[in-house]
């Protein structure tokens, strides 16, 4: 018996609680497989001429015998011989065909539901990302679909299978000789009761290695990353660390053993039950024939068939539970599609109009949404979803960024500047007031049409774990490489990428080349200038630079923000000396708006933030 029919038998008692799947489950399941309704058709008779066939040979090995006890021509017996080879022919054929269909239907089946689920996870609004563990997402993408699958691919045929094996099989039987049969049906509880006790045994076994397995794992992935390593080492926590995963190794080596031990008892059960019927058959059957009730074909034959009557009978014990947790992995993919994107592009978008930017605040409220509104508690890992609304962030925002013009956002840590710059790219909508760019809702433009004309840089400014190439050309992969060394150019990283081992072609991101902070930024404005969009949102990186770094990426900036409606989380000095206007955010609200001089000349809050954030930098004008 295999993993899951070793699962299944441990949650026979658990059943019940199963059952409670949503009602619609199933159709829309079976939704997933009609599609392939041809195909199924065919395994399912495939898989029942197989079964059939099975009860075949053993009739044939029995009319052999009788030939033999009646002196039969030879002539016989080489005929029932052949007879026999060509149905395990035919059986060996039935069998490929067979294993063919149901592992392209499984498969087509886990294509589907992959590609399904990935692209309305794409559709998900960053909320959703900020919340659902990536981990448990990814486990629906993998774990659940393989369940799924194991659904149509192997249970639902070994039903239709097992049914008709059984049903030959016993008709067979009965009509031989129906006292044997009885028998043999009398033993079957000696050996399905502690099956099932057994089966719970293993399958609690099974669960807890998977666990400490998991456990391993998770320990060794993060400890022997650079950062655990070194945290490790600079707080001597070696032994500690190895003491940990030796406990949780030897709770793997304990269940490694116990599963065994319980598998060979169970095992050894089947065996002796086998014998036991075999030792019926032989006695019972032998006895008949003796006194004249069977013939000795008949004996072999039942006896043939015995050894085929067993499987089928615990393989149906255990399907229902079987199909119960593939429906249940169905119904946790459901949970994922049925997930609706908050944001979603209007039936019939407006176009933005051509030309510069103009991006403008209309008496804009904000504040995140409730977990309950974008997640699923499932995959955050939590019972039930916190659905308190959060506090209100952004309060009243009314402000203009012109066409051209560059406005500065600053503030304490917290105000609200981030959020400000996720609502222009529609990351989030405005629960209050609304957001235009050229007179037009962000919630009646296209999302597409929206990114074309706002670009965003953020302050991590991630990368791919992909070619410099890739990475500079996403959204616009039609751009060819003497543009993007143009732009490479423009953005001070012609040199450095020139250097790099294989060019635009080298891999960076998490594991490959390293890169500098400065570079980083630097190759995220690069990305932004082949993007080439009217207006940027802009959030300055916060980490100092060495002067020639800081040089590069203000040249890179320059050449980014030229001409262009930009909006910027300024925490450089440069940015706010330069800007058309400052806003400054505080608790969510406007709390001062003016140029730097006349904020200055004020003397409030940004003159305060002028002398503790900005006056230290390098280049700061002589006040
Ligand atoms: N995804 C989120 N869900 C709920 N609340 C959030 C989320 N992101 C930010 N907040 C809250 O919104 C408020 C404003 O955060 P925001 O990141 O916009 O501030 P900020 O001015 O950009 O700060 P910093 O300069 O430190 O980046 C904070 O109180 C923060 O806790």
């Amino acid at each position: 018996m295999n993993h899951a029919g070793w699962a299944a038998l441990g949650k026979l008692r658990q059943s019940k609680d199963q059952e409670s799947l949503k009602p619609g489950t199933i159709a829309r399941a079976w939704s997933f497989i009609a599609r392939y309704r041809t195909r199924l058709t065919l395994y399912l008779i495939v898989s029942a001429l197989g079964a059939v066939l099975t009860v075949v040979s053993p009739i044939l090995a029995g009319d052999v015998v009788n030939a033999i006890v009646a002196e039969s021509d030879v002539s016989v017996v080489i005929n029932l011989a052949l007879l026999i080879a060509a149905v395990a022919l035919l059986e060996a054929l039935l069998n490929v065909i067979s294993r063919w269909q149901s592992a392209s239907l499984g498969e087509r089946t886990i294509f589907d539901l992959r590609t399904s689920v990935f692209d309305h996870v794409q559709k998900m609004p960053v909320a959703f990302f900020t919340r659902a563990r990536t981990g448990a997402l990814v486990s629906r993408l993998n774990n659940d679909v393989i369940g799924a699958q194991t659904a149509i691919a192997r249970t639902l045929p070994t039903v239709v299978m097992n049914i008709v094996t059984l049903g030959v099989t016993l008709v067979v039987m009965f009509t031989t000789s129906w006292q044997i049969t009885l028998v043999a049906l009398l033993l079957l509880p000696i050996f399905l009761f502690p099956a099932r006790s057994i089966g719970h045994r293993i399958a609690g076994q099974t669960r807890e290695r998977a666990t400490r397995n998991a456990a391993m794992g998770d320990q060794m992935t993060e400890r022997f990353s650079a950062p655990g390593a070194t945290l490790v080492k600079l707080f001597g926590e070696q032994r500690h660390e190895s003491q940990v995963f030796s406990d949780r190794a030897d709770g793997v080596r304990e269940s490694g053993v116990r599963i065994s031990v319980w598998t060979s008892v169970f095992m050894t059960m089947l065996t002796l039950v086998s014998s036991l019927a075999l030792a019926a058959v032989y006695g019972i059957g032998g006895y008949q024939a003796i006194t004249g009730g069977l013939n000795a074909g008949d004996v072999v034959t039942m006896a043939l068939l015995l050894t085929r009557l067993y499987a089928p009978l615990t393989g149906l014990a255990t399907a229902r539970v079987e199909l119960m947790s593939a429906l249940v992995s169905f119904e946790r993919i459901f949970e994922v599609l049925d997930l609706q994107p908050m944001i979603k592009d209007p039936a019939n978008p407006k176009t933005i109009p051509t030309g510069g930017v103009r991006i403008q605040f209309h008496d804009v409220d904000f504040r995140y949404p409730a977990a309950s509104e974008v997640s699923l508690a499932s995959l955050e890992e939590v019972a039930v979803l916190d659905s308190r609304e959060s506090e209100q962030v952004l309060h009243d925002l009314n402000f203009t960024v012109e066409p051209g013009q560059t406005v500065a956002l600053v503030g304490s840590s917290g105000a609200g500047k981030s959020t400000i710059a996720n609502l222009v790219t529609r990351l989030y909508d405005v629960t209050g007031g609304a957001i235009t760019l050229n007179d037009v809702d962000l919630r009646d433009a296209a999302a597409q049409d929206i990114h074309n004309r706002v670009g965003m840089v953020t302050q991590d400014s991630h990368l791919f774990h992909t070619s410099i190439r890739e990475n500079l050309t996403l959204g616009h992969r039609e751009v060819d490489d003497e543009r993007i060394w143009q732009i490479l150019d423009h953005a001070r990283l012609a040199e450095v990428v020139r250097h790099m081992p294989d060019g635009l072609d080298t891999v960076v991101g998490e594991r490959g080349y390293r890169l500098s902070g400065g570079e980083r930024q630097r190759l995220a404005i690069a990305r932004l200038l082949i993007a080439a969009p009217e207006a940027v949102i802009l959030d300055e990186a916060t980490a100092s630079l060495d002067s020639t770094n800081e040089a590069a990426v203000q040249q890179a900036l320059d050449q980014a923000l030229e001409e262009r409606t930009a909006l910027v989380i300024a925490h450089r000095l440069s940015t706010v000396v330069n800007a058309d206007e400052i806003l400054v955010i505080e608790d969510g609200r406007i709390y001062e708006r003016g140029t730097h001089d006349e904020l200055l000349a004020a003397n409030g809050r940004y003159a305060e933030l002028y002398s503790t954030q900005f006056r230290q930098q390098p280049h700061a004008r002589g006040e």
